[in-house]
C-alpha cells in the first residue's frame, strides 16, 4: 500500500510538520493514502485529547487541507486506545481570562463551522470513550463507527454547564428532538450499543481497525459520485443548522462568557475538576 505521511508524530519532539504545507502540527497526524485518497487524521494529545486552543487550531489546519487538497475522504480517529477525546479543555474554561475564553468560545466556533460544513466526505471512528465535545466532533461527521463498551455523550448537566446550541442542533440533527431533549437534560452518556440504538452512530465494532475499514467502505460509496455534486448538496442539506447558527454566533457567544464566568458555573467546574483529580 502506497502511504504519504504528510504529518509524522516523532516521539522525541512531539512535533509533527507537514511536507506539504508549513504547518505543523503537536496533537495529531494526518495521513493521506495515495491509493485511495483517504486521509486518517489521528488526535494525539495526550492524555485524553481535551481540545485546547491550540488543538482547535490543528484541527482546523487539517480540515482546510483536506478541503484544499481535495481528498476523497477524511477519517477521525484517536491514537489513543481508551479515549477518543474528553472534550473541551476543562482548564481552559476554568478561571478563564476574559479575552483569551473569548478567542477560545470563537476558535471553536470556527472549527465546527469548518468540519460541519466541508465538502471533503467524513467519517469519524470513535475508538474510546467520546464526551460532550468530542461527542460534537463526532456528529459533525458524516458517518460514525464505534469501538464497543465506550461512553458516548453530552454530559454538560453533569459537569454544571448549559449545552451550548451548536452541541444541541448537532445531537438533535442525528438522533431527533425527543431522543436528544432526553439525554441532554441529564447529561445521559450512552455505551457503545445503546448509541446505535438511538442511531448516534452508525455501526458498533469489535476493534480500531475494523472500525477504519468499515468506514473506509462508507467513503468508498461516493467513488462514482460527482464530488463537485455530492459537497454543494451536503451543504444545502446541512445549510439551515449553519446559518441559524452564523446569524447568532457573536450573540451566543457573549452570552456562553458570561454564563461560564458566573460563580455557580465556575464553582461546579471547579468541583468536577476536583472528582477527576480524587478518582484515582
Ligand atoms: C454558533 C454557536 C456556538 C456557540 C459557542 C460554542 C461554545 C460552546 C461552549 C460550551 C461551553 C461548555 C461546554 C462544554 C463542553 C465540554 O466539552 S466540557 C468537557 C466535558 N468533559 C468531561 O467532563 C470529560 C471528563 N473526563 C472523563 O470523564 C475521563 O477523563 C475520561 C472518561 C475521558 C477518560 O478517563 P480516564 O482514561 O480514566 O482518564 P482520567 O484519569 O479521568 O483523566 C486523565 C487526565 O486527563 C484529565 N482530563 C480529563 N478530561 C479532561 C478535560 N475535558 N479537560 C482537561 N483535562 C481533562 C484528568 O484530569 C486527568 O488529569 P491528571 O492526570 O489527574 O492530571
Amino acid at each position: 500500500m502506497a502511504f504519504r505521511t504528510k504529518n509524522l508524530f516523532e516521539k522525541t519532539t512531539k512535533l509533527v510538520r507537514s511536507y506539504s504545507s508549513d504547518k505543523i502540527y503537536t496533537h495529531m497526524s494526518l495521513t493521506l493514502n495515495e491509493q485511495t485518497g483517504i486521509a486518517t487524521l489521528e488526535l494525539a494529545k495526550p492524555p485524553v485529547n481535551s481540545m485546547s486552543f491550540g488543538f482547535l487550531s490543528q484541527l482546523a489546519a487539517a480540515v482546510q487541507q483536506s478541503e484544499a487538497d481535495k481528498y476523497k475522504g477524511l477519517i477521525i480517529t484517536s491514537r489513543s486506545s481508551g479515549v477518543f477525546s474528553a472534550g473541551l479543555d476543562l482548564k481552559e474554561l476554568h478561571h478563564p481570562d476574559s479575552d483569551r475564553i473569548l478567542n477560545y468560545l470563537r476558535r471553536l466556533q470556527d472549527v465546527w463551522f469548518q468540519l460541519y460544513d466541508c465538502s471533503t466526505p467524513t467519517a469519524a471512528v470513535i475508538n474510546g470513550h467520546s464526551i460532550a465535545g468530542g461527542c460534537l466532533l463526532a456528529l459533525s461527521c458524516e458517518y460514525r463507527v464505534m469501538v464497543n463498551s465506550f461512553k458516548i455523550g453530552m454530559n454538560e448537566a453533569l459537569v454544571g454547564v448549559p449545552v451550548s446550541p451548536m452541541f444541541i442542533a448537532c445531537m438533535q440533527s442525528v438522533i431527533g428532538q425527543w431522543e436528544a431533549e432526553k439525554a441532554l437534560l441529564v447529561g445521559r452518556l450512552f455505551t457503545s450499543e445503546e448509541a446505535l440504538g438511538v442511531g448516534l452512530v452508525d455501526e458498533v465494532v469489535g476493534g480500531k481497525s475494523e472500525g477504519v475499514c468499515k468506514a473506509e467502505g462508507y467513503l468508498a460509496g461516493f467513488r462514482e459520485v460527482s464530488a463537485r455534486a455530492r459537497g454543494l448538496s451536503k451543504r444545502y442539506l446541512r445549510q439551515e443548522v449553519v446559518r441559524d447558527l452564523v446569524r447568532r454566533r457573536e450573540e451566543d457567544v457573549k452570552k456562553l462568557v458570561e454564563i461560564i464566568s458566573s460563580r455557580g458555573v465556575q464553582d461546579s467546574l471547579g468541583e468536577h475538576l476536583e472528582r477527576m483529580k480524587n478518582k484515582k
